[in-house]
């Protein structure tokens, strides 16, 4: 019988370690990702958060040379295992960049490429309502659907892709740094989708501001890297609690001094 917390997990990394060639990146992450919260994953640059986020999507597969060990729970089953099908894997975990990357398409195309590649059978109309909506974009493009994605402003781009993730309807959306080529105004916009989006999807982002992860998240992970003796630098995760705790009352203090502006 699975346990209530379990049941309740989406996402589970146990001991897991990234090397890229010889050089380990990031080492024995352990994190819990539970279903219809956003986590945050914060530290100062280099520590592995995006390396450890490209894991739950076994992005990494595409990049020469990386390796992960350890094991990655998914709905039952370890998706680091080569049985595993990345192209499912990603279907069901998508994932939002930190540069909008809308395709050379139209606004409609942008969503119903990637439906019509996983298959969807329905109606075609429908799904592009939807999925704008889902991503609060339909009022701002609903009378240029024919128009190039690439036409939009930053914020609506990155919305756009928000749309695209979404019309795939996937169990958790990734996002790496989604609002760091953002203006204000745009950030906000979607720090209150993700807000929304939460209801039906599990969110992991990565994030340089503190405050966004401490407006949006319900947990944060808390990662550091230290020097190497080759001059490079290892990854680890230091603290991983609710998002009220690691920035009020982190047991750690490198935790402390990094949340509250102090390094990094
Ligand atoms: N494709 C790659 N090939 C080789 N090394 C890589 C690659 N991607 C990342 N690394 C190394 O892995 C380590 C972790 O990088 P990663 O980008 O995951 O950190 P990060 O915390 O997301 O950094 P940032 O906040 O600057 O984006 C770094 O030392 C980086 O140089």
């Amino acid at each position: 019988m699975v346990s209530n917390t379990a049941a309740k997990l989406t996402l589970k990394a146990e001991n897991v370690s990234v090397y890229y060639g010889p050089t380990l990146a990031v080492r024995e992450v352990y994190l819990d990702i539970p279903r219809n919260q956003i986590v945050a994953l914060v530290g100062p640059s280099g520590c592995g958060k995006s390396t450890i986020l490209r894991c739950f999507n076994r992005l990494n597969d595409l990049i020469p040379g990386a390796r992960v060990e350890g094991q990655i729970h998914f709905d039952g089953r370890d998706i680091c295992d080569p049985r595993v099908d990345p192209v499912e894997l990603r279907r069901r975990v998508g994932m939002v960049f930190q540069k909008p990357n809308p395709f050379p398409k139209s606004i409609y195309e942008n969503i119903a490429f990637g439906a019509r590649i996983n298959g969807y059978q329905g109606d075609m109309d429908e799904l592009i309502e939807r999925s704008l909506k889902g991503a609060a974009l339909w009022d701002e493009v609903k009378d240029k659907l024919k128009e190039s994605g690439l036409s939009l402003s930053g914020g609506q781009q990155q919305r756009l892709c928000i749309a695209r993730a979404i019309a795939i309807e996937p169990e958790v959306i990734l996002m790496d740094e989604p609002c760091s080529a953002l203006d204000p105004i745009s950030t906000h916009k979607i720090e209150e989708l993700m807000h929304d989006l939460k209801k039906r999807y599990t969110l992991v982002i990565v994030t340089h501001n503190m405050q966004q992860a401490s407006r949006v998240s319900d947990r944060t992970a808390f990662f550091n890297a230290k020097e190497t003796a080759q001059g490079g630098k290892l990854g680890y995760l230091v603290e991983y609690d609710s998002t009220q705790r690691i920035f009020s009352d982190p047991k750690e203090e490198t935790t402390r001094d990094y949340v509250s502006g102090r390094f990094g």
